[in-house]
């Protein structure tokens, strides 16, 4: 039996619904996986709390009742009295987190994460913790960056490193605006209303202007730009953002309070379609040209992308051996659901590479 101790930072929607599959699925991962996932540590952005034992079903209480105020190496100091293998895990939208993750790997960790911006800082940034987590044999995984739980990312890096040339990648490469536009397009309703009811559901960013700016998007075309072998940098990208100057300086909650002032100027998008279309928010990545738009467009209803529903993402790869036909991932592409599955997936995959460790006795069940 393998025991790894997970360490669980954000404690929203992604992170608490991960820890519920992570309790409820512990047996099947020790008699089929002969895995002893054990979640030891939980912070959010204030407190943390540790316990060897391992959090229960009612983690909740045991977070009010024994967390402490968080300090830097809270989790650290604690970790370094186990000698078993420990994973992070990354289910904020942090950016002063992400900028750890370096100081992270160096304490230890294997890092798995949701939260797209380690993956999209500069290049000097990525290449650097890539070279401190190889150079102590840790592992990085982020299948959760794009598409939520489909496989996208582990695709594309397969597709190019075993030698394929990917030549682009297009689609629907956002839940959230997927969720947000198949319903406007088709529905009689305030564009506000419709992210809002995204918001509630969980589809969107903690910040919604992510997904609407289209930086999110942009995000997801970085990972797997970089993935595909390309150097580039944020800056690179050209997006559409379809948040009002006015709004984007704006707290969160006077940005949610004030979000009707964008329905006019979506309803007039929607007013200018010819009776085939409808708006779908779409990413390109041509990886030949080195090009990466972002962008609101009017797409036939027969289209692919026209035809989605719901919050499903939609990708379509072209490389080598997928020239006419691109090779097609389409589900799910948001929601604390799916994206915690990918998340506990990533963590079984580490679990399932590293070797058998001797359990100490005070670890065992
Ligand atoms: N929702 C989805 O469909 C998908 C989400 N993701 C990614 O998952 C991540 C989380 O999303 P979601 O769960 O919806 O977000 P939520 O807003 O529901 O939760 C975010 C959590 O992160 C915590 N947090 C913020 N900053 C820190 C910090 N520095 N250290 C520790 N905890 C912190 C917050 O704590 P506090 O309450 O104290 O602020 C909160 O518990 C995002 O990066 C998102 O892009 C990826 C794929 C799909
Ligand atoms: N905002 C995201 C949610 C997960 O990354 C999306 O729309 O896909």
């Amino acid at each position: 039996m393998k025991t790894i101790h997970l360490y669980i930072f954000g404690l929203g929607n992604v992170g608490s619904k991960l820890i519920q599959q992570v309790l409820e699925s512990h047996e099947f991962f020790k008699k089929q996986q002969h895995l002893n996932l054990r979640i030891v540590g939980l912070a959010n952005s204030r407190r943390v709390y540790t316990t060897s034992k391992g959090i229960t079903a009612d983690w909740k209480n045991e977070f009010s009742k024994h967390s402490q105020v968080r300090e830097e190496k809270s989790f650290y100091e604690f970790s370094e009295d186990y000698q078993v293998p420990k994973i992070a895990i990354d289910a904020t939208a942090s950016k002063e987190l992400s900028k750890f993750y370096p100081e992270i790997a160096g304490q230890g960790f294997h890092i798995v994460t949701a939260n797209k911006i380690a993956n999209t800082l500069s290049q000097e940034f990525y290449d650097q913790l890539r070279a401190i987590l190889n150079s102590q044999n840790l592992k990085f995984e982020y299948e959760t960056n794009v598409g939520a739980g489909l496989p996208i990312v582990q695709t594309v890096r397969d597709l190019y490193h075993s030698g394929e040339q990917v030549f682009a990648i297009n689609g629907v490469f956002s839940g959230s605006l997927g969720y947000i536009f198949n319903r406007y397009s088709q529905e009689d309703v305030l564009f506000s209303q419709v992210v809002m009811d995204a918001l509630q559901n969980g589809f969107t960013e903690p910040d919604p202007r992510e997904d609407l700016s289209g930086n999110d998007v942009a995000r997801k075309l970085l990972v797997l730009a970089r993935e595909a072998g390309l150097k580039l940098e944020f800056e690179d990208i050209e997006i559409e953002n379809l948040v009002v100057p006015q709004l984007q300086t704006y707290s969160l909650n006077q940005f949610l309070t004030e979000l009707s002032s964008l329905d006019e100027q979506m309803q007039q998008r929607k007013n200018d379609l010819k009776p085939n279309e409808v708006l779908r928010h779409l990413g390109q990545l041509d990886v030949r040209n080195q090009t990466l738009t972002v962008s609101l467009q009017a797409v036939s209803k027969d289209s692919p992308a026209g035809q989605l529903q719901g919050s499903d993402g939609f990708f379509e790869i072209y490389s080598e051996s997928y020239t006419k036909e691109p090779l097609v991932i389409k589900g799910a592409g948001a929601g604390r659901e799916v994206t915690a599955r990918g998340l506990l997936s990533d963590i079984v995959k580490i679990g399932r590479s590293l070797k058998q460790q001797p359990v100490p006795q005070f670890c065992v069940n």
